[in-house]
Order: structure tokens, then C-alpha cells, then sequence
């Protein structure tokens, strides 16, 4: 596909890398926006070229793709907002700023832009792959109502997109920002144990997707809750039950709640 050339871009998108072309192919596929309404920058040629596959108009200078956009998607690593100098181009009466960098307050955002900006951030996460990410949305301070309009479109294109309030996001971010990577660890422990076990790889990497993929979406359709659910797994005297109290007995979800903890305390951090 070749790439358009937006006149007047609805989005500027600055960092095309991967949680970027994750909101944009959902934005695409829901048809939120159109790839040329889009134009995208990025150092890497490579990036550049992944956005031009999607038939976005991609630049290496994020200065001259600001210009004129409706509004701006910061989707850069947190520690590269302080050599965005780019941001100085933001008009600040004119330009909303939508922001996914984990821990990067309102109020640096607009610090870095040159002074008061409607600034609205969100903490995404990486199942807008797939069209079932969690999103949570936090209007800043000097945003305007209605600000959050295109966030919520863009986002909620790409699986649930909620309202919270910015003092919530370190805790948004530690749950279901970081959450995928919870998960994932769990399957990477089920594949070796399984392995371990006996079971062939391909097997075990079957049986482990599927019980994942299964077990989330019995407790997405289920009236019942998460313990109710466990417990109609758990036959007493079974398999189940000798499984639950290793986990008990070596503290798992006293685990679970301390890296959770330190996600949102890291969150924080990088507040600066
Ligand atoms: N990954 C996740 O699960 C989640 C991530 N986030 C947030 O999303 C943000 C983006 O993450 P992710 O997509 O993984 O990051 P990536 O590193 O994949 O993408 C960022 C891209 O921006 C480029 N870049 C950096 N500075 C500039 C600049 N000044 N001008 C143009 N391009 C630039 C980088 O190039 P180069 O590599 O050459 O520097 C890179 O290609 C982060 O702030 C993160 O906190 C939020 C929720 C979930
Ligand atoms: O690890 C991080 O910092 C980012 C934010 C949430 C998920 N990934």
C-alpha cells in the first residue's frame, strides 16, 4: 500500500513503534480513523516502513509532523519525552495531547510543551493486538470537555476504554498495563512444568494457550466471581487442591500483590 500525504493529519503520531501500530491497525480495522488521516514519525527507518505498510505517511521528524494534526499521540518511551524538543511546536490552544508513556504526569507533558496543554493520558495495554485491550483514560488539568473524544474512540476501537482520574493511573498501570505480562509469565511456567512432566512442546504449548485463552474467557462471561470459579475447578482431596496449597503455602498471591505494588511504585518513579 502506498502511503498518503495527509494535508492537515487528524493524529500525529510520535514513536511508531509497537504499542503505536497496535492502536492504529484497531483504529483502522473499526474504522475510527483512515490511514490518511494519520501521519506518523520515527527514527527508525524500519518503523517508518511498518507505518507506510499500513498506508500512513511516516517522517523521521516529529517537528514537522505536529503541524496542523487535531491532536498529538505521544507513544515515545518515558525517558525520551526530555529530548522531544518537538513538543515546542505543540500549539497548546489548538492541539489536544494524548499521551500512553507509563508514568509521565500531565503536568511534565505540558512542562515540556511551554506551558498549560490539553493533555490526556492513557494507559493502554498490549491486547489491542488482538482487539481486547483494557484502556484507561485521564483527562489533565487544562483539558477541555470533550478532549477525551478521540481517545476514547481510538481506544475503545481496540477492546474496553474507561474513564479514571490521573491520581488512579500509577494503579491502572501496575494492574492492567503490566497485567499481560503476569499472564504470560504464568504460561511460560505451565509450558515447562509441563514439559517437565513429560508432555511433548507443541503439546504443552497447546494445552497452556487454550487453558489460558478458556479459563479468561469463562471469567469475562461468568456471573461468578474468580474465587467461585476456582472453586468449582477444586474437587476436595483433588488434583486441584494439591496444586492450590503449593501455591498457598509458598505465598503466591502475597507475590503477586507485592509485584503489583512495585509496578505502581515504579510507575510513580517515573513520574520524575
Ligand atoms: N508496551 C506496553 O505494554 C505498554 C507501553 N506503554 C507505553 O507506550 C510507550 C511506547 O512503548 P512501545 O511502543 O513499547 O515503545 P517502542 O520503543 O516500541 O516505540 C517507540 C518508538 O519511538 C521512537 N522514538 C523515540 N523518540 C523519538 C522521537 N523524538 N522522534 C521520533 N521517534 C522517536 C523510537 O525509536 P528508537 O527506538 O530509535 O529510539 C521507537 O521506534 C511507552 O511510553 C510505554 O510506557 C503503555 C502501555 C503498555
Ligand atoms: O513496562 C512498562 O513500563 C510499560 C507500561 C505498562 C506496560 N509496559
Amino acid at each position: 500500500m502506498s502511503p498518503a500525504q495527509p494535508t492537515a493529519p487528524r493524529l500525529a503520531v510520535v514513536g511508531a513503534g509497537n504499542m503505536a501500530e497496535a492502536i492504529l491497525r484497531g483504529a483502522f480495522a473499526a474504522g475510527v480513523l483512515g490511514p490518511d488521516e494519520v501521519v506518523a514519525a520515527d527514527f527508525s527507518p524500519a518503523r517508518r516502513g511498518v507505518m507506510a505498510g499500513l498506508g500512513v505517511a511516516a517522517v523521521e521528524d516529529a517537528a514537522s509532523a505536529i503541524g496542523g494534526a487535531e491532536a498529538v499521540l505521544l507513544a515515545v518511551k518515558p525517558q525520551a519525552l526530555g529530548s522531544l524538543g518537538a513538543l515546542g511546536r505543540i500549539d497548546r490552544d489548538a492541539q489536544v495531547v494524548v499521551s500512553i508513556m507509563a508514568g509521565v504526569r500531565c503536568d511534565r507533558i505540558a512542562h515540556a510543551c511551554g506551558g498549560p496543554t490539553r493533555v490526556v493520558r492513557v494507559m493502554p495495554n498490549t491486547p489491542l493486538l488482538v482487539g481486547r485491550g483494557a484502556s484507561a483514560i485521564a483527562s489533565g488539568p487544562d483539558a477541555r470537555d470533550g478532549d477525551d473524544a478521540l481517545a476514547l474512540e481510538l481506544f475503545g476501537a481496540a477492546g474496553v476504554a474507561v474513564r479514571v482520574s490521573e491520581a488512579e493511573l500509577d494503579a491502572v498501570t501496575a494492574v492492567s498495563g503490566s497485567g499481560p505480562a503476569y499472564l504470560f509469565h504464568l504460561a511460560e511456567a505451565m509450558q515447562a512444568a509441563a514439559v517437565g512432566l513429560g508432555l511433548a512442546p507443541e503439546l504443552a504449548d497447546t494445552l497452556v494457550r487454550q487453558t489460558l485463552l478458556g479459563s479468561a474467557a469463562l471469567l469475562a462471561a461468568s456471573d461468578a466471581d474468580a474465587p467461585q470459579l476456582r472453586a468449582r475447578v477444586t474437587s476436595p482431596g483433588g488434583t486441584t487442591q494439591a496444586a492450590t496449597e503449593v501455591l498457598e503455602n509458598r505465598g503466591v498471591q502475597d507475590s503477586i500483590r507485592a509485584a503489583i505494588a512495585a509496578a505502581a511504585a515504579r510507575s510513580a518513579e517515573l513520574a520524575g
